[in-house]
């Protein structure tokens, strides 16, 4: 019999079009460029690789590698457990987060107009709330993604590390706060290497959306891209991270579901 409830339908609706599942994940390589944290602290790792077999005398009929990676490499989730501000909170690492949370509607903010002319942009709550003006609340347990546009850029532009660090885009601590408190979403996600902006270790609190998206209990997600083919409301996001034991985050596939009106 043709089912038809909603997940049918779904599935119906990926088949014909009528649903476009949009990749927002970077292709993840060795040439994936990573944070590069102060030479004092411990860095975060590249992909790397080393293949095991390939159809030859390691492996006649196989192809397989064992590969390197760290937490957050690449498009990749942060969870709670992450930052200090959220390491006692229950259900903070990949492997306890409860699995309805991996599936959310999501709004995007465009922002690429005022990246496009100052790499330290800093979103604040008024332009939420010139967003929230035009298309409605930010909906409670979504995802906000921030669109910059970054992900558009070459690698050297992308990373934009000078000596005092690298100057990118992210949110100041007033519309983090507000997009917790006022509109109860799920997590915040960027295009960039890092929720916070490059410069986010001179505010207060430093590194405001790792500091404050965690300790609300809250979720992260860097590294995304192709914001750009998604509309400012109506997308449901898939975004499931790897159950690492006790993990801070992982790499993931990163899908958004888009109804093709
Ligand atoms: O979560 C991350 O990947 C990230 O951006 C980060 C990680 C560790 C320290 C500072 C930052 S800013
Ligand atoms: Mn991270």
């Amino acid at each position: 019999n043709s089912r038809n409830d909603v997940l049918s339908q779904l599935v119906a609706a990926i088949g014909s079009g009528g649903v476009e599942v949009v990749d927002l994940t970077q292709t993840l390589s060795e040439a994936t460029p990573v944070l590069v944290l102060p030479p004092e602290f411990g860095q975060c790792a590249p992909f790397s690789r080393e293949v095991i077999s390939r159809y030859d005398e390691r492996g006649v009929a196989w192809y397989w590698s064992n590969f390197t990676v760290c937490e957050h490499t690449g498009t990749h989730f942060d969870a709670p457990v992450h930052w200090v501000s959220g390491k006692d909170l229950p259900a903070n690492s990949v492997d306890t987060i409860a699995p309805a949370d991996f599936v959310a509607s999501a709004v995007v903010i465009d922002c690429s107009a005022e990246a496009e002319t100052d790499p330290d942009f800093l979103l604040d709550r008024s332009h939420i709330e010139a967003w929230e003006a035009a298309h409605g609340p930010v909906p409670a347990r979504s995802w906000v993604l921030f669109r910059t546009d970054w992900s558009k850029r070459d690698v050297d532009a992308y990373t934009n590390r000078r000596e005092d660090g690298a100057h990118t885009p992210g949110p100041n601590a007033e519309a983090v706060r507000y997009l917790i408190e006022e509109r109860d979403i799920i997590g915040f996600g960027v295009e960039t290497i890092g929720t916070d902006a490059g410069q986010a270790h001179l505010l207060t609190p430093p590194y405001p959306a790792h500091t404050l998206l965690h300790g609300a209990g809250r979720y992260g997600l860097q590294c995304l891209e192709n914001l750009d083919r998604l509309p400012a409301t109506g997308t449901v996001l898939v975004a499931a991270p790897l159950k690492i034991e006790n993990g801070s985050g992982s790499p993931l596939r990163v899908l958004a579901l888009v109804a093709k009106t």
